[in-house]
């Protein structure tokens, strides 16, 4: 009897330390890895800093310390900060095919989402399914025929800024939504405090970032609490019913538009090419109304925001640059209409001035979601191992003196000179390589277009007797 019992309890310590080696054989063949390779590894501290509230701010004192590539260990996963335009070019889009992966976001991207949010996907088949989509949605020649809705939107948007000043904040909120959702299901939005559509669509971000907070859920850390049941874990209850949640409003959103389809009413919308394409692309109706749901969460706060900083430029620096854009405006439109797409080509300056807003304050401060790489690699005689992060933060590489001289000050003249800076735009607010935004057409034709008729038809100074902001 006792004999049995003891070849019980060995047979069970042997599977506990079986499945113990199996769950830490990933993480003890990266520690191996890192150890031999430690010579080469970028340079970094040997510290961290916790509970940082602008990350950033530290990772520019880092690239200033260290260079361009600076290596920070955080828990088990190594983090690649990248300081500089050149190397985030010469390894996220040089090398794309193995620095196009996500982190793993265990609750955001797998518990709550289920996979179905392709922003935070890895690098694989469901990722080029969902991307194709928003190419055929959004790329350059589709996006141009959205213009007309953009150009109605920015109207509506100088008469709530005429009316309304103070309100600016709300106003460039409602312009970026209501393009957004009337592009993706044909559908305007007039006030974004009483739209239904923004308020749910508001709500499953705010579940969305509720579960993304580095460090707050210990599953990020340990993957294999995610196959916990349940019933033993509250934290993960709670983020399963939350899911059902966004489940309920991109599956119901898409009903909506199915039904206007069935009675001929729905507008050239990017729901309505979903529809037509899915059963070429392959995809599930959930994978189709989740695909919907992206242009709000990824278009709106960065489209308002970027136009935010443009005012915000205005007010600190407008003394600089308005009369110079105002004499443009004079010379190219006149005094009779408003600036109009067409225009554009012409206003060479007012590109400039909706670049440099793009740079110097880049409202994806980190550089968007960060990127993983799938291979070792080796860059400039350091080590980059596989399943690194890589965070390429926009405010360390926007505000780098050797490509930008006086990083913080708002100078559109330097893009009408020509510099020595990768790729087409002379600035990185896109992002790089195989998951570079998808959106940035309509993006940017939005910052431009309103910047033409904010200039044209106000002069947008600071609140007389406001107090001075540190920007
Ligand atoms: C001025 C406005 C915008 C700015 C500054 C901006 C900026 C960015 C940046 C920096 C990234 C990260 C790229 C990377 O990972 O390397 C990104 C990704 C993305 N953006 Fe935008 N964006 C804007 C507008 C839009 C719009 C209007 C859409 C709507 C379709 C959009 C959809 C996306 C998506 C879906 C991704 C993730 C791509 C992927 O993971 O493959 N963005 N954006």
């Amino acid at each position: 009897m006792a004999v049995a019992l003891l070849n019980v309890i060995s047979v069970v310590l042997a599977l506990i330390t079986a499945a113990y080696i199996g769950l830490k054989f990933p993480q003890l063949q990266q520690q191996w890895r890192l150890y031999s390779h430690r010579s080469q590894l970028p340079p970094g501290p040997k510290t961290l800093r916790t509970g940082l509230q602008k990350p950033w701010l530290w990772f520019l004192e880092l690239n200033q310390e260290y260079g361009d590539v600076v290596y920070l260990q955080m828990g088990p996963t190594p983090t690649i900060i990248l300081g500089s335009a050149k190397a985030a070019w010469d390894l996220l889009e040089k090398r794309g095919a193995i620095y196009s992966s996500r982190p793993r976001f265990i609750m955001g991207g797998e518990l709550l989402s289920n996979g179905m949010r392709g922003l935070m996907a890895p690098y694989g088949a469901f990722w080029r399914r969902w991307r194709k989509t928003l190419h055929s949605g959004f790329m350059q020649r589709q996006s141009e025929t959205y213009r007309p809705i953009q150009s109605l939107e920015s109207k509506v948007l100088m008469k709530e800024l005429l009316d309304e000043p103070e309100g600016y904040r709300r106003h460039l909120e409602r312009y970026a939504a209501s393009v957004v959702v009337t592009v993706t299901y044909g559908r305007r939005v007039e006030d974004v405090r009483t739209d239904d559509v923004v308020r749910r669509n508001a709500e499953a971000m705010e579940r969305l970032t509720s579960v993304n907070i580095p460090g707050k859920f210990a599953v990020e850390r340990y993957p294999a609490l995610k196959y916990v049941p349940a019933f033993m874990a509250p934290w993960k209850q709670g983020v399963l019913k939350q899911r059902q949640e966004d489940i309920k409003l991109y599956t119901q959103l898409m009903d909506e538009v199915k039904q206007k389809l069935g009675k001929g009413t729905l507008p050239d919308c990017f729901a309505k090419h979903l529809l037509e394409e899915q059963a070429s692309n392959g995809m599930t109706d959930l994978e189709v109304a989740y695909a919907a749901g992206t242009p709000f969460g990824a278009g709106v706060e960065t489209s308002a925001g970027s136009l935010a900083s443009f005012l915000l430029a205005c007010v600190k620096f407008g003394p600089q640059f308005i009369p110079k854009a105002q004499e443009e405006l004079d010379r190219v439109v006149g005094p009779n209409r408003l600036p109009t797409f067409d225009d554009l080509p012409r206003l060479e300056y007012i590109r400039a001035i909706a670049s440099e807003t793009l740079r110097w304050r880049p409202v994806a401060v980190l550089g968007g979601t960060p990127h993983a790489s799938t291979k070792d690699d080796m860059y400039e005689g350091m080590f980059i191992p596989k399943g690194s992060t890589v965070i390429a933060p926009l405010w360390s590489i926007h505000l780098n003196d050797d490509d930008f001289p006086e990083p913080h000050s708002f100078r559109p003249e330097r893009f009408l000179i020509e510099r020595n800076y990768p790729g087409t735009f002379g600035h990185s607010a896109f992002g790089w390589g195989r998951r570079v935004c998808p959106g940035m057409h309509l993006g940017s034709a939005s910052v431009s277009i309103n910047i033409a008729r904010i200039l044209w038809g106000f002069d947008v100074k600071p609140v007389k007797g406001a107090p001075e902001v540190d920007m």
